[in-house]
């Protein structure tokens, strides 16, 4: 396991523009342009990884899959996608883009034992993602109640799920902070990596999370910060790279 903190910039596509949206919530979008160009900006500065989501795919009004293709194709980094991958026709398309792995939400709700399945054909290509407002995990979009986050954790642990992506709702996209308490939460139930999303709001933050990776948080994934300008993602990479990031 990397001792450094790994970033993966965000490029979440609605309607074919790259957004960023607060609480997730459909229609508080801002938008920030061609999803390429966000990624190819991402990639060239640095980037070892970009987390991509369809979000038109998660709340179920259409897909991006054209655009996302084109992203994933163009990329020379790994890339996580999301949003929407919940049956074997979505799964198989998403594996098809070509990126490294993909991260289930509703389907690890709704849909336990194809998710066990995947799973255990996939192994490390499949990630879950537990989205959650207080320990209640959310679907369809973060939409609807799906459960309980540790009851479902478990479940996922005993399955052998690879890894999981952990965000906070109450947090993301509003530049408050990653919920540091959630993750050490998460962690403490789970020896798989975990992927922290969701809030962060400065290089403060990120040393934070750096300060977790002997607990097992592997990853941060960063979108508003960057897009607002709150840091460059060279800042980034530089302060979590150091020996100093995870005193
Ligand atoms: O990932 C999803 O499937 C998803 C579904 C519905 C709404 C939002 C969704 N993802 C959002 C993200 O993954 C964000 O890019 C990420 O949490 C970054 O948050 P922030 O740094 O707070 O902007």
């Amino acid at each position: 396991m990397s001792r450094v903190l790994e970033l993966l910039p965000a490029v979440d596509v609605r309607d074919g523009q790259a957004v960023r949206l607060v609480h997730g919530v459909s229609g508080t979008e801002t938008a920030y342009g061609d999803p390429l160009a966000a990624a190819l900006n991402w990639q060239e500065a640095g980037a070892e990884w970009l987390h991509l989501v369809d979000l038109d795919a998660a709340f179920g009004t259409g897909d991006n899959r054209e655009r996302i293709s084109e992203v994933v194709r163009r990329m020379d980094i790994k890339v996580e996608l999301s949003g929407g991958i919940r049956d074997d026709g979505s799964l198989a398309a998403a594996l098809a883009t070509g990126c490294t792995r993909v991260n289930l939400g509703t389907a690890a709700l709704e849909s336990p034992e194809w998710v066990a399945k995947v799973i255990a054909e996939h192994g490390d290509k499949i990630a879950v993602g537990l989205d959650v407002r207080g320990t209640t995990l959310r679907g369809r979009g973060w939409t609807r109640d799906g459960g309980d986050l540790y009851q479902t954790l478990e479940r996922l642990n005993s399955e052998g799920c690879a890894r999981y992506v952990v965000t906070d709702i109450n947090k993301d996209g509003t530049l408050q902070g990653p919920n540091l308490d959630l993750l050490r939460n998460v962690c403490a139930a789970t020896d798989r990596p975990v992927v922290a999303s969701g809030g962060v709001s400065s290089l403060d933050d990120l040393r934070a999370l750096a300060s977790l990776v002997p607990a097992g948080v592997e990853g941060a994934i960063v979108g508003k910060a960057l897009y607002a300008g709150a840091f460059t993602l060279p800042e980034a990479l530089a302060a979590v790279a150091g020996p100093e990031a995870a005193a």
